[in-house]
């Protein structure tokens, strides 16, 4: 019997597989964080009967693949095992809110099948629907779920297992939340990334900052000190409420005559909170943005930095950026500017660097049909971004 049923996932490790009892709210997951649908209207949504898959592009080429809870893919027909061979993530969905036990058993399953034909899998399971749970029974049911789990996996035998849970609600950010640590794992440079953006931070008065997915709000990328999600929320909001912003101005023609004639538009954003910080957003490439939180104090204090710009900046940009800056706040903000050109530079050359290195991987393995997993190396100084020794990223000031 020709076993195709399933759908088949690019020869890439950047799949992410769905998947989950009935009701479970997996449909929700997607209509919500990929297609902006307001959570109260997945209410209406109807029961999945086929394999769906959405197209995420950002840093890496991301699918996420939903397997409807009503269908058993284990029966002969359906090629499990090419499928479970070649995603990256299997994120099984668990309606805390409903009686689990069962999904257990599903879940073991589907484990020590996915993990015997791809023991490189992570594995992440979504504790969802908590938005109806108590503080309380929130904590329990996860340490009851974990446990089970973990006994479960004991039995089969496969005690070595990473399996990692989130508490997950399409009521709040933690569905964001989790996504994002989900594709962080998938791709292959975050290390560069964080350590591009600890430099970021480090010389630019920079609280907290966020490599972000426009469309989705995941971010890809942040910097190493810890994730509160306020923070996230703030930093999230302020991607929608930039972009209807930037809807309401309409180009007139002469506007648009000299953007042609220079380079394409980016979205910029700069904003004042009541608390004294600034919040900064700039588009970066592929649909990602850079959104920061900024002290507010440093920059009044840093007037005296200002000195430190040099020769290379002041060719390059200079006159045109030094002019604009009318008070200490501005100039700390050109400086800023000028940090995060470098970045979004440095982004770039990474993302060409791995497209190169992926398309050839793509045709040295293509044989083998197994996809490959490189390093990018770093030094430590969180400068050295490429495989190529010799690539330069020009040092940020302060
Ligand atoms: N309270 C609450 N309800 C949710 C949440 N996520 C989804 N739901 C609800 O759960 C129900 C089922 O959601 P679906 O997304 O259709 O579930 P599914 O897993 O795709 O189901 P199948 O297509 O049958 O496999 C819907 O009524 C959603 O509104 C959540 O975080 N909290």
């Amino acid at each position: 019997m020709e076993a195709t049923l399933l759908p088949n996932p690019k020869d890439t490790n950047a799949t992410i597989l769905l998947m989950g009892l009935r009701r479970g709210g997996k449909s929700s997951i997607c209509k919500v964080v990929f297609h902006n649908m307001q959570p109260l209207d997945t209410l209406y949504l109807e029961s999945t009967s086929k394999p769906t898959t959405e197209q995420f592009s950002s840093l890496i080429d991301l699918s996420v693949m939903e397997l409807p809870g009503q269908l058993n893919y284990f029966e002969p027909n359906y090629d499990s095992e090419r499928l479970f061979s070649s995603i990256g993530a299997l994120v099984y969905v668990i309606d805390s809110q409903d009686e689990y036990l069962n999904a257990l058993t599903n879940l073991s399953m589907i484990i020590e099948f996915a993990y015997k034909v791809n023991p490189k899998i992570n594995i992440e399971v979504l504790i969802h629907k908590i938005d109806g749970l108590s503080e309380d029974y929130r904590i329990d049911a996860q340490r009851d779920i974990m446990q089970r789990t973990g006994d479960e996996l004991l039995d089969l035998g496969l005690e070595g297992v990473q399996v990692s849970f989130y508490l997950t609600s399409i009521f709040d950010h933690s569905i964001y939340e989790a996504f994002s640590r989900i594709v962080q794992k998938l791709i292959p440079e975050l290390p560069s990334l964080e350590n591009m953006l600890d430099n970021l931070v480090q010389h630019s008065s920079i609280d907290k900052v966020f490599l972000f997915d426009v469309n989705s709000k995941i971010y890809v990328a942040t910097d190493s000190s810890p994730v509160d999600i306020q923070t996230y929320e703030v930093c999230a909001e302020f991607i929608d409420i930039t972009i209807d912003l930037d809807d309401l101005y309409v180009e007139n023609e002469e506007s648009n005559r000299k953007q042609d004639s220079e380079s394409v538009k980016e979205l910029k954003s700069i904003s004042h909170l009541s608390s004294g910080s600034i919040l900064y957003l700039k588009q970066m490439i592929r649909g990602l943005a850079l959104v920061a939180i900024i002290r507010n104090d440093d920059i009044r204090n840093s007037v005296n930095n200002n000195n430190n710009i040099n020769s290379d900046f002041n060719d390059s940009n200079g006159e045109e950026l030094l002019s604009s800056s009318s008070s200490n706040q501005d100039k700390s903000l050109t400086i800023i500017d000028y940090n995060v050109n470098l970045f979004k530079q440095s982004l770039m050359r990474m993302w060409e660097n791995s497209r190169m290195v992926n398309q050839n991987d793509f045709s040295e393995n293509s044989q083998q049909g197994e996809p490959q997993i490189y390093n990018v190396e770093s030094n430590g100084a969180g400068t050295a971004l490429f495989k190529d020794n010799n690539s330069h990223v020009p040092p940020m000031h302060n």
